[in-house]
């Protein structure tokens, strides 16, 4: 396995440019998820390594060799598509050996690595069968499979796991874990879904129109976003972001927007002191959010907008200043919509993004 180098990779298709000078380090048995809205370049990024498309400028460096140039043959590297690929008039065991016979690989050699993969995959029982007669969740072990017994640097994944429905799509997400833990593949692994992201990757790769956001690992992602885009994109629900201004009362400073004002403490104080302007945008998760039904001091006054209950929690909607917010609750709360209540804003939980930049504002 190697280590993957993104140096300022630029791709323009005609004028527009799909992927703006993105940089990145895949170190060697990473797994890593690029993640993003459609059209942010994703698929873009890897084909670019995959060698399916060229690079308008940059580098990518596989293992410390320049790639940019090779044949897509040459660059060690195996693809999984979302559609799987299989070939529908071989067998698993034809299509698992096939990348090897085209390379020629020993008959002996061939048969070892088929059923070295499909015993890690648990697909043995599947060998003589054909593609149509497996199930979604089988025919992307397949897949699997075949970019396994390449013995590949990378492995590169577009969206595997789309085509299943939701219940295989959580046990395959759980399997294609294990199967990196187990090989300590070198992984990129394309997905518009965070969920995905946050739960299989070693570091996400956050991508927005064409611009690498933020790279960093799940916690750190969700924890420290880089900016108001990755705020509002990972988690779910998403963060709760509202616009306001800074005010400095006396010696203390307060956020204050439509209707409402927040004594700041200490430390987010100073943050929203470096913000370019008086105005920031406060970013607050679901779970940082405390609901009261009586009015407390510190909090900000409220109206139910709607309930949701999901089993587990139930999502409360709240609206504030214009803006709905959403803050979860035990399932035993007893809410109703219209009802006032008042929202107490866990300090230490607080985001605080500038409202020009967008750039968050790191505490203290
Ligand atoms: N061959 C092409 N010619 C012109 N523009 C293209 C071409 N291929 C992609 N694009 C544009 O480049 C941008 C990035 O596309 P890309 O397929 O990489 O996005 P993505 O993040 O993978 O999206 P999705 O999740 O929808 O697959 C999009 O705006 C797309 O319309």
């Amino acid at each position: 396995m190697a280590q993957v180098e993104f140096q300022e990779v630029v791709k323009r298709y005609g004028s527009f440019e799909a992927v703006k000078s993105v940089s990145f380090t895949v170190e060697d048995g990473e797994f890593v998820a690029l993640v993003g809205p459609s059209g942010c370049g994703k698929t873009t990024t890897l084909n670019l390594i995959a060698g399916l498309l060229d690079l308008t400028g940059g580098a990518i460096r596989v293992g410390g060799r320049q790639i940019n140039d090779l044949d897509p043959k040459d660059r060690d590297i195996a693809m999984v598509f979302q559609n799987y690929a299989l070939y529908p008039n071989k067998t698993v065991r034809q299509n698992l050996g096939f990348p090897l016979r085209m390379r020629k690989v020993p008959k002996r050699e061939l048969e070892e690595k088929v059923n070295d993969a499909a015993r890690l995959l648990d697909i043995t029982h599947l060998l003589d069968r054909r593609p149509r007669e497996l199930s979604g969740g089988q025919q992307q072990r397949v897949a699997l499979g075949r970019a396994l017994v390449r013995d590949p640097q990378v492995f590169l994944m577009d969206e595997p796991l789309s085509n299943l429905d939701a219940k295989l799509r959580v046990q395959m997400r759980a399997e294609l874990k294990r199967f990196h833990q187990d090989l300590n593949a070198t992984v990129i692994y394309v997905t518009h879904d965070q969920l995905e992201a946050m739960t299989m990757a070693d570091k996400m790769a956050v991508m927005s129109g064409g611009v690498l956001q933020q790279y960093d690992t799940p916690e750190r992602v969700f924890e420290e976003p880089a900016n108001v885009f990755v705020a509002g994109f990972v988690g779910s629900p998403a963060m709760n972001l509202l616009p306001a201004r800074v005010v400095e009362n006396g010696g203390a400073v307060q956020a204050a927007g439509e209707g409402w004002e927040l004594a700041l403490s200490p430390r987010n104080a100073a943050s929203a002191r470096r913000a370019s302007g008086d105005a920031v945008i406060l970013g607050a998760r679901h779970s940082s959010l405390i609901l009261h039904e009586e009015a407390a001091p510190g909090c900000i006054a409220a109206k139910i907008y709607t309930v949701e209950p999901t089993g587990d929690l139930t999502y409360a909607h709240v609206e504030v200043g214009g803006k709905t917010f959403v803050i979860s609750l035990d399932p035993q709360r007893r809410i109703r919509a219209d009802q006032p209540v008042w929202i107490e804003f866990d300090q230490d939980r607080l985001h605080l993004f500038d409202a020009v930049t967008e750039q968050r504002l790191p505490p203290g």
